[in-house]
């Protein structure tokens, strides 16, 4: 195998990728961010990595969740508040129910590039080229609009940057102190139509919390109930952008790519000998790959040993999104060779990108009980093949959206036009989130 660069995917086939026309304003903006901070740093990734390493011996859970594609247009902070506080309500309910640590990832601060089905799209008759996420065009549709622009590239990295400042804030700060999450979480089971359903287990929680106050662990002298470690993720698709970040570590000497803790491989550029899996087997970061129905046994083993050749605990997650109606067909066969040859995983589910359709108002949606099925058959599965259930992955904002279907609220096809504001794929909302989280809860106990 040829010497790993930072730039050595360069001379691969590569997809998805914008075409810049302007090739002189790509390299000053590719050279501006290789000039700039890191946004996170590489000692972050490896505590990451070995918060993984236990998930994937069965010691620990992974919640990866956040935007489908985070917005320049609504970069504020009560939107970055309301996911991450959504999140640590999440987190906490799993972390009750499953009885072990859950690892907290957002795809937040830099989930910018979004791989799509076609290059154009067309309204009324005019075509022009997708919308790829903020960094690489805008999602308004006009000519210009659409126009592929290296600057926005410099544009995601100060977003990426204010955000993850703001996070690490909310975290270490006081907002994430595990009385506050607790009063979040009775506050939506009081107002939710299913409260019934969801109240014992709230009940218990909220005791457990006043337990421990009372025996003296508060969050005055325990930081563990004050504060949080929240990691950041996204798809590394954009590799131009991802490159300018990616440095020598100086305290081991390992490349890390310093746009997020963890980056993960999408379901369409995950080709063995393409461009991605040579980017990715080169940084030292955990990373995850995204597994469809359609993937292979050999080609599975072969394209873990590409990314993990010395079967590093914690190094790869594979985020399978087969649909409701395909993970029983497919997932067992995977499972059996993958524990069968040895190979060190987490198994996260995606239980979004398998069930997309478009809804008769037009709208692109998913429906919660499909979300609810794929997740309750990832667990049956992995329990009846003896293999850790590690985590799942979450299309989710903390807004009012209504964007997917179903839920206790019952979002109907007529109520997706009220609150649409994705600018790529449809997310659950903050109830749908917190009912999921407790619906999951169940299965983790079990
Ligand atoms: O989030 C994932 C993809 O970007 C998305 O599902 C593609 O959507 P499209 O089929 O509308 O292009
Ligand atoms: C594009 C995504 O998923 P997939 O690669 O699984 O389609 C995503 O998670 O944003």
């Amino acid at each position: 195998m040829s010497q790993w660069q930072p730039d050595s995917w360069r001379s691969k086939p590569i997809l998805q990728q914008p075409v810049y026309e302007d090739l002189q304003q790509l390299q000053d903006a590719e050279k501006r961010l290789s000039s700039y901070p890191p946004i996170v740093f590489a000692a972050e990734a490896r505590q990451l990595f070995s918060q993984l390493a236990d998930v994937s011996q069965g010691k620990g859970f992974l919640l990866q969740g956040g935007d489908c594609a985070e917005s320049f247009d609504e970069f504020n902070a009560p939107k970055i508040r309301d996911t991450f506080k959504v999140l640590l309500q999440m987190a906490v309910v799993l972390t009750y129910a499953g009885k072990c640590p859950v690892t907290k990832v957002a795809r937040m601060a830099g989930q910018y590039a979004k791989p799509r089905s076609g290059d154009f799209e067309t309204i009324d008759g005019v075509s022009l080229p997708s919308y790829r996420g903020d960094i690489i065009n805008s999602f308004e549709f006009t000519e210009a609009a659409r126009k592929p622009d290296p600057n926005r590239m410099v544009e995601a990295y100060h977003r990426a940057s204010s955000t993850l400042n703001l996070l690490r804030a909310f975290a270490q700060g006081g907002l994430a102190d595990l009385h506050e999450v607790n009063r979040w979480n009775m506050a939506f089971v009081e107002n939710n139509p299913l409260k019934d359903r969801y109240q014992t287990m709230a009940n218990n929680l909220h005791d457990a919390l006043e337990f421990m106050s009372v025996v003296g662990i508060n969050s005055d002298n325990h930081a563990a109930i004050r504060e949080t470690h929240l990691f950041t993720s996204h798809e590394a698709l954009l590799l131009n952008y991802e490159q300018a970040l990616t440095r020598c570590d100086t305290m081991t000497g390992d490349w890390y790519n310093c746009s997020a803790h963890m980056l993960w491989i999408g379901e369409r550029t995950r080709q063995l000998d393409h461009a991605h899996v040579e980017f990715f087997r080169g940084i030292n970061n955990p990373i995850g790959v995204k597994v469809g129905p359609t993937m292979q046994e050999d080609e599975l083993i072969q394209l873990i040993d590409a990314l993990n050749p010395d079967n590093l605990p914690g190094r790869l997650t594979l985020i399978t999104r087969m649909g409701a109606d395909n993970l029983a067909d497919n997932l067992p066969r995977l499972l059996r060779r993958v524990k069968a040859e040895g190979r060190h995983v987490v198994w996260s589910s995606d239980p979004m990108h398998g069930n997309t359709f478009k809804a008769s108002s037009g709208y692109k949606t998913r429906n919660f009980d499909a979300i609810l099925r794929e997740i309750q058959q990832f667990f049956q599965v992995h329990k009846a093949e003896g293999t850790h259930a590690g985590g799942i992955h979450l299309e989710m904002t903390g807004q009012h959206v209504t964007e997917c279907t179903g839920g206790a609220y019952k979002i109907s096809d007529a109520d997706l036009a009220e609150c649409y504001q994705t600018q790529c794929d449809p997310r659950l909302n903050a109830d749908q989130v917190l009912e999921m989280a407790f619906l999951v809860a169940d299965h983790l106990k079990a």
